[in-house]
């Protein structure tokens, strides 16, 4: 079966991309002035032209190291005329960094010792006198500008200057909305922390309740890192939890519009709840969040002295994605969804000489197994390693995905929204995000994943024309998205472009390993498919009945089930859905529950 595949790869001329292209030799191929014909300004040439003109020696040094990392490559590309295009999606912005530096900033010797950079990103350095003199701040700025360290640095600044801080007692709190966040921020709180007295530890999800109660009132961190359910659940649950907030100087909310949105409002006032009174211990709120709207700014005033500052590094005629990062969107039906997005990635392979670090955003955590299962099928050395993250996933397991795709030099990671914000994953190279994005702040924080500390990175987004209409949501039109055409711009070369013939050929790949992925996968990636379009029918433009009918031609065509049957679904589950009567369901009555 999976020779198929392999005639596929070989039918093209086998291909050697010259792996050992040093920095150097590589910067002497970007066009050093902006041709004449160039397009908008946020052609990666022209991009690669301002990188070369005003890289400050620290970013000079990590371009040099991402860029020493790249490795030979072992496979042979769809198309392989793409591989002359030279390897820009590495080329850096530095707009988003300041000319001021840690060194001569008013902070201890001790934060100094454990911050690795030299310069202030913009935020930083726009944020830093306001936080240290205790204000409230609402803080917007691009993703992967340093924003962790923007509150991180000021808050751990004045808590070493407090003289009447309560040993024994938590004396910052930080909430993340994913538990993947809160580990990552610990991370950095440790490394700032290493030359202070301090200490963080954090309560999230998916971890042994009991053992990190104990431990956490055994021995209060003075930073603790939570995400808002498991935090509850300790403030609720777990007698005396609460008195480990009674001295607490600095509340912080990462990632701020998410968890001040619906989903995590209930659990904030609780949390809010347990916390003492602002007018008798002071509290500095820190807010941080790329994306801000109207709506979030007001409920967010609720959350501040009124005395607050908003700061945003966002000029005011900027739109909230990076200039520099070229996005492009295909409008192709379900069934190709997965053939071009393993085209894009075997693209990106090639333009990257050969190593692609490239993530996958899907709208359910089903249709990520599927992707992962399909394309962990293909034959060895298609695509570089490929791992798969999702809330259905142990916890275990997706710090173990996590860590994975941190250190790896190259490799695919298949995700749903839980990476979507804050993840810092160095040196990815590619965004695809196959299915409709949530909205369009979800959309700008999943392409955040690239371009990050200054570095290039492209996105492509891969929808069907009834999901479409996301491109013309007012704000998504502003991200200046350009349709993937059929073959390469001469004007643009680092744009992705896709044939139909390429598209079979992936078509072709994915066709032999869909019989390698599980049934039950298939199944629950049916029901999730369901149960997300039904959100969304609206926009979509259909009724209950073309949804369902949708969701059948799905399943056999994408997902390529051949069972005799549709996969079942639970009668309580179509009730839920509001589908009760809605022709084409495989209903099944659920078994019932054992009793007690
Ligand atoms: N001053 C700096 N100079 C260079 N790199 C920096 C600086 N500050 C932070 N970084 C690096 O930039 C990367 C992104 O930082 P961080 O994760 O804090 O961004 P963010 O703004 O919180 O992103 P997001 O919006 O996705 O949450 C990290 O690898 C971090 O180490």
């Amino acid at each position: 079966m999976l020779s198929t595949t392999r005639s596929i790869f070989s039918r093209s001329t086998r291909l050697m991309i010259p792996s050992t292209t040093s920095p150097a030799t590589r910067s002497r191929h970007r066009p050093r002035k902006r041709p004449a014909n160039a397009g908008s300004a946020r052609t990666m040439a022209s991009t690669a032209t301002a990188t070369a003109r005003a890289a400050p020696p620290h970013l000079a040094s990590t371009q040099q190291a991402s860029a020493s990392n790249t490795q030979p490559p072992s496979l042979v590309p769809l198309h392989p005329q793409t591989a002359s295009i030279p390897p820009t999606s590495q080329a850096r912005d530095e707009t988003h960094f300041s000319a001021k530096r840690f060194a001569d900033a008013p902070i201890s010797a001790a934060s100094k010792k454990g911050i690795k950079h030299e310069f202030m990103s913009d935020v930083q350095a726009s944020t830093i006198d306001y936080a240290l003199a205790g204000h409230d701040l609402l803080v917007q700025a691009k993703t992967g500008t340093g924003k962790t360290l923007a509150f991180l640095l000021p808050s751990v600044e004045r808590l070493a200057k407090m003289t009447d801080l309560e040993s024994r007692k938590i004396s910052m709190l930080v909430l993340s909305p994913t538990r993947e966040l809160a580990l990552q921020i610990e991370e950095e709180a440790k490394s700032l922390l290493a030359n202070h007295p301090f200490t963080s530890n954090h309560a999230i999800g998916g971890t042994n309740m009991q053992s990190f109660s104990r431990r956490l009132l055994e021995t209060p961190p003075t930073i603790l890192i939570a995400t808002p359910g498991r935090l509850v659940d300790h403030l609720e649950n777990t007698p005396n939890f609460s008195h480990l907030f009674k001295d607490l100087r600095v509340i912080v909310y990462d990632e701020a519009d998410r968890l001040l949105d619906a989903g995590f409002r209930r659990e904030l006032d609780k949390i809010l709840k347990f916390m003492p009174d602002r007018k008798q211990v002071r509290r500095q709120a820190l807010l941080f969040s790329a994306t801000i709207s109207k709506e979030i700014k007001e409920i967010a005033k609720e959350s501040m002295m009124p005395n607050y500052k908003f700061i945003s590094t966002l000029r005011e005629d900027e739109v909230n994605t990076h200039e520099h990062v070229p996005q492009q969107s295909l409008i192709v039906p379900f069934p190709q969804h997965l053939p071009a997005t393993l085209a894009f990635l075997l693209q990106d392979r090639v333009k990257n000489s050969g190593s692609t670090k490239a993530m996958v955003f899907l709208p359910t955590a089903r249709a990520v197994s599927f992707f992962y299962e399909a394309l962990s099928q293909l034959p060895r050395g298609t695509l570089p390693p490929v791992y798969e993250i999702h809330s259905r996933k142990s916890q275990p397991a997706r710090v173990k995905a996590a860590d994975a795709f941190k250190e790896a030099k190259q490799g695919v990671l298949i995700s749903s929204d839980v990476t979507a914000r804050g993840m810092d994953f160095p040196g990815v190279t590619l965004i695809i995000q196959a299915g409709l994005p949530a909205n369009a702040e979800q959309y700008v924080h999943r392409l955040g994943r690239t371009a990050r500390a200054g570095a290039g990175g492209r996105g492509i987004v891969i929808l069907t024309e009834n999901e479409s209409f996301f491109l013309r949501d007012k704000a998504v039109r502003e991200f200046g998205i350009t349709p993937v055409a059929a073959s390469p711009s001469a004007e643009n070369p680092h744009m992705a472009s896709l044939d139909s013939a390429q598209l079979a050929e992936a078509g072709e790949a994915i066709q032999t390993v869909l019989p390698l992925v599980s049934n039950e996968t298939k199944a629950q990636t049916y029901r999730a498919f369901l149960g997300f379009y039904n959100g969304s029918l609206k926009g979509m433009k259909w009724t209950r009945e073309e949804l369902v009918r949708s969701a059948n031609a799905y399943v056999t065509e994408a997902l390529g089930w051949t069972g005799e049957q549709l996969p079942d679904i639970e009668k309580k589950t179509v009730g839920k859905m509001n589908l009760k009567g809605v022709p084409g369901l495989n209903i099944v009555v659920s078994p019932p529950r054992p009793r007690p």
